[in-house]
């Protein structure tokens, strides 16, 4: 069953009596990475959280091609942080499969095959909690892809790695969008949204000042705002 178009229409999320995001009237279709770019506290990641449903909206609303409750099942989030359990590694990978009910020996052969997918592993049968920054995220990423979503949001998924963590993780979620799963993706790094994005959602102000497909923008943005966001100018 399709999932796509999702689309939000007057969308809004207060908190305190602060709008952190919206109004905001947004269609996303079922092709391509979406990349999402904008200055600190713009409302990025209240916006992926809403998409994703895990923020309550105030106002307006948020509706998939399917129901809602088969859009839940087949999409992920990969925080920014991710929260590791004080378990081993492959036990962390294998969860959401055992959470559905699959059997503990097919769930660890499974696990298996994406901690090596992810590089991970020669760790396996390491505490996750002993992880570094960079392994965490690629154990995020095996860990919400082990259930083939047919989306994935994530978070600034590679904030504060190096070259070479943030290249590996690029290289895993390439290959998860060329199998078909549907990027969502907020980042800080222009680099890496030019690589990776196909369109590009800018949030300033908890609204989307601009969206449109990642060649137009990063050919020099429609806005003046975006322009100078490009530029690396400080935006408000
Ligand atoms: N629960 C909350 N209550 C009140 N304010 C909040 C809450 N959550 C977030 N905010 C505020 O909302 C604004 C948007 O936050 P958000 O984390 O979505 O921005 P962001 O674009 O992801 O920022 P960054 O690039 O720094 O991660 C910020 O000013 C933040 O302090």
């Amino acid at each position: 069953m399709q999932m796509f178009p999702l689309e939000a229409k007057q969308a809004v999320v207060r908190r305190q009596g602060k709008v952190l995001v919206g109004p905001i009237d947004l269609t996303l279709q079922g092709q391509g990475v979406t990349i999402v770019i904008g200055p600190n506290g713009a409302g990025k990641t209240t916006l992926l959280k809403m998409l994703h449903g895990i923020a309550r909206m105030n106002a307006g609303s948020l509706t998939w091609a399917c129901p809602k409750d088969e859009a839940q099942k087949r999409q992920g989030f990969v925080f920014q942080a991710p929260v590791m359990m004080r378990r081993t590694v492959i036990e962390n990978i294998a969860y959401p499969l055992r959470l559905i009910g699959v059997t503990m020996a097919e769930a660890r052969q499974r696990a298996q095959d994406w901690a090596e997918r992810v590089g991970l592993g020669h760790t396996v049968k390491q505490q996750a909690t002993m992880l570094s920054g960079g392994e965490r995220q690629k154990l995020a990423l095996a860990r919400a892809l082990i259930r083939n979503p047919d989306v994935l949001f994530l978070d600034e998924p590679c904030a504060s790695l190096d070259g070479r963590a943030t290249r590996e993780i690029e290289e895993i979620l390439t290959t998860a969008a060329a199998d078909g799963t549907r990027l969502i993706m907020s980042t800080h790094n222009m680099g890496q949204a030019q690589r990776l994005a196909d369109e590009v959602i800018f949030v300033l102000h908890g609204r989307i000042h601009e969206f449109t497909p990642a060649s137009q923008f990063f050919a020099g943005a429609e806005t003046k705002q975006g322009r100078a966001f490009l530029r690396g100018d400080i935006v408000e």
